[in-house]
């Protein structure tokens, strides 16, 4: 783990999380950070990484690293990024609006964070020599801005919007999102299906977490400029109870998944899945895809870290859909390794949160183009030029790759 940071501008994720633990205030910080009960599977999204070490390749031409793909079949400039996560203004004002306007930015010259970006010119002036790079956000249901203004907030025609959708037993208040979001122009919508009942988040019941009252779901505020929705927080429920009371969770295949299939001709994608049998079930009721996900530690705890989980989803696949992952990433290594084991994009959420509550929009910036200069940069090292260069050869599975040879394995006269 990084230390924290020491003149106080980050330089890594780790970075990022030290300041926003120092500063945010504590029922918010419990919210970001936290997982379920004993964090087990928090914990292990991070660990897991660790096992799977890399095989680097070396003296090939890495004098250009191209991080360009395609998800969903449309051109994205990285596969780094954004995941769904409730409430940003939490963090800072700016909300979702400045996470948008911050997707990942693309720096001509690449590869290094120079010394002028450390010393912090950055941070508060992002450099106008970028252009701004596409990727994929997706907007939690449970956003601060309206997804009307999220969408109008981009100019980058190379960032594709996804709309993360919970399912209420009252289809009309679903409905209604869905038809919002095709018309402000979403491309896809996100079905988190690991999310029946919320998780049992210790520190939230100690610290009683409630937002604050300034907070407003706007996806849900009747009459707001935007929002046309029915699903209003009453001042006494707190969120969990709103989550809990609303939720379906009677949802299942049969029924949910053909209903949501039926009302819009977006493509869907499940935001949860960990075993080989779902994934097979996405692929027969029609998904174009699946994220490989456990809510960053925050439902089911003792499940999977999502790395070791994504090989099996993998290969159930088997090509046939996309399959992305979320949770733990907070290096270009680990975006390097997720895509070595099959994931098409790999998403961030925490790290988000964490830019934001520094800077605002251009927090949330610098986050992403840490990370996106990580990735640049431990591409070059790996010797991958391009993205389609990384693979599983770069990775040495626990227990999988040859055994190290052992000393004097080769022949004396070599
Ligand atoms: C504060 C917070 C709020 C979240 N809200 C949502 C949400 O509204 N919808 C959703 O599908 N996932 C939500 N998630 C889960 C993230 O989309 C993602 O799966 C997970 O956090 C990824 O792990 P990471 O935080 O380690 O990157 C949330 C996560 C956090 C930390
Ligand atoms: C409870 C939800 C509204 C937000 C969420 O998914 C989360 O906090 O993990």
């Amino acid at each position: 783990m990084a230390a924290s940071p020491t003149a106080g501008v980050p330089v890594c994720i780790d970075d990022f999380e030290a300041i926003a633990k120092s500063t945010l205030p504590a029922a918010t910080w419990g919210y970001y950070t936290s997982g379920a009960n004993d964090e087990d599977t928090l914990r292990d999204n991070r660990e897991a990484f660790r096992k799977y070490k890399l095989r680097p390749r070396i003296l090939r031409d890495v004098s250009k690293v191209n991080t360009t793909t395609t998800i969903l079949g449309k051109k994205a400039r990285t596969p780094l990024c954004v995941a769904p996560c409730a409430m940003h203004e939490l963090a800072h004002p700016d909300g979702e609006i400045g996470t948008s306007k911050g997707q990942p930015i693309y720096q001509k010259q690449p590869l290094f964070i120079s010394t002028e970006d450390i010393n912090g010119s950055i941070v508060n002036q992002p450099k106008m020599a970028v252009a701004d790079l596409g990727s994929v956000m997706i907007l939690s249901t449970y956003s601060t801005k309206a997804l009307e203004k999220v969408i109008a907030a981009n100019s980058n025609p190379d960032t594709h919007y996804w709309f993360q959708l919970y399912v209420y037993k009252e289809r009309g208040i679903s409905e209604k999102l869905v038809r919002r979001a095709e018309a402000a122009g979403f491309e896809a919508l996100v079905l988190t299906v690991d999310a029946p009942v919320l998780g049992r988040r210790l520190l939230d019941a100690r610290n009683r977490f409630n937002p604050p009252p300034y907070i407003r779901l706007e996806n849900f505020i009747e009459g707001s400029a935007t929002g046309d929705g029915t699903l209003d927080k009453s001042e006494s429920e707190t969120f969990g109870e709103t989550f809990g009371n609303r939720g379906d969770a009677g949802l299942t295949w049969e029924e949910g998944i053909a209903w949501l299939r039926s009302i819009t001709k977006l493509p869907i994608i499940l935001k949860g899945v960990l075993t080989a049998e779902d994934t097979e079930l996405a692929v027969k009721y029609g998904c174009a895809g699946v994220i490989v996900s456990n809510h960053g530690g925050r439902q089911l705890d003792g499940v999977l870290a999502t790395i070791d989980a994504l090989p099996e989803v993998v290969e159930a696949a088997n090509g046939r859909i996309e399959v992305y992952m979320d949770g733990g990433v907070r290096k270009g290594t680990d975006i390097i390794k997720a895509l070595a084991l099959g994931a098409r994009a790999v998403f961030i959420a925490r790290p988000i949160l964490y830019g934001l509550a520094y800077n605002g929009e251009a927090g949330a910036k610098l986050a992403l183009k840490i990370l996106q200069d990580e990735l640049e940069s431990g591409m070059a090292l790996s010797g991958c030029r391009d993205i389609n260069d990384i693979n599983e050869s770069l990775i040495h599975f626990p227990g999988h790759q040859p055994q190290p040879r052992r000393l004097g394995y080769y022949p004396s006269k070599l």
